[in-house]
């Protein structure tokens, strides 16, 4: 825990904020300490008896890079990357004055991003992250068996892992009951270590329409490494330019493949700051 107050015990400062909906509790380790982060993500995720978000993320000073992120999920597992996190932590590091100009290096669980910021009136208004390269990591397509049901996904490693299903109509997208079915698809057992997964529906060669349900939290308003991770699978399948908006229930990305590397811009926003009781 971070203070103690005499009328309301122990307590931590944060600051929530949000990336195309995707909503974590932040806590900015240049000042405070986090000592049990797994079991402070459980508690402030909570949606009833929490602060209510996807996840718990620490803005922490690195030695190796110029800002870092270190990412939980609701269920306290920790993420080894976070796209719509990633923006957040560039927008706050950048807006506290942490970082010194408008491009700088960000230390994750995947190794050292580079971000690039577009800022107004002195505030980081769109954030450019450079994710690096993706890999294929199933056949292409692979066939699977979930609750009984056949299915075909393309796995792409964004720095965590992803499996990516096309679905055929975006009604079929918007009429998924995911809370129903997403375990089945985060658990199989083809996924060792649980899945990120991702459901599209290819509207053109420029725009995917995107839902998840992510390894650790469910389903969530968006993932950046799944907005990424979608992106590149319709873009090796002949599908998408190299240039994609993916249109996700809180929002709206812009990917593209430069070089091999992907690359993500959207904005990031601050949605309250607050203490919480332990
Ligand atoms: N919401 C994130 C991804 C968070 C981590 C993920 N659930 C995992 O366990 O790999 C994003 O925006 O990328």
């Amino acid at each position: 825990m971070v203070g103690r107050n005499k009328e309301i015990g122990e307590y931590m400062k944060f600051v929530k904020m949000q990336g195309a909906g995707n909503d974590y509790v932040y806590v900015d380790c240049f000042k405070e300490k986090v000592e049990n982060p797994s079991e402070v993500a459980i508690k402030v995720s909570d949606r009833h008896f929490g602060v209510g978000s996807d996840g718990l993320i620490l803005i922490c000073p690195s030695d190796i890079a110029d800002v870092k992120m270190d990412m939980y999920n609701a269920d306290g597992s920790r993420g080894l990357m976070c796209g719509n996190g990633s923006r957040c932590v560039a927008k706050y590091a950048y807006d506290h004055g942490y970082v010194k100009s408008e491009e700088f290096t960000m230390e994750t669980g995947a190794g050292i991003k580079h971000i690039k910021i577009e800022p107004k009136n002195g505030k980081a208004e769109y954030i450019n992250v450079n994710m690096g390269r993706a890999k294929i990591t199933s056949q292409f397509p692979e066939k699977i068996l979930i609750n009984g049901e056949e299915k075909e996904f393309i796995g792409v490693d964004v720095g965590n892992p992803h499996a990516v299903y096309y679905v055929d109509t975006l009604e079929e997208l918007q009429n998924m009951d995911l809370n129903k079915v997403g375990e089945y698809y985060e658990k199989h057992e083809r996924f060792p270590q649980k899945v990120n997964s991702e459901f599209i529906y290819v509207e053109d060669r420029k725009n995917i329409h995107m839902r998840v349900w992510e390894r650790g939290s469910g389903e969530t308003l968006a993932c950046g490494t799944g907005a990424c991770a979608s992106a590149f699978a319709t873009m090796k399948k002949g599908d998408c330019d190299t240039s994609v908006r993916v249109h996700l229930l809180g929002g709206e990305l812009d990917i593209s493949l430069v070089d091999d590397e992907i690359y993500m811009r959207g904005r990031a926003e601050y949605v309250f700051n607050g203490e919480i009781n332990f």
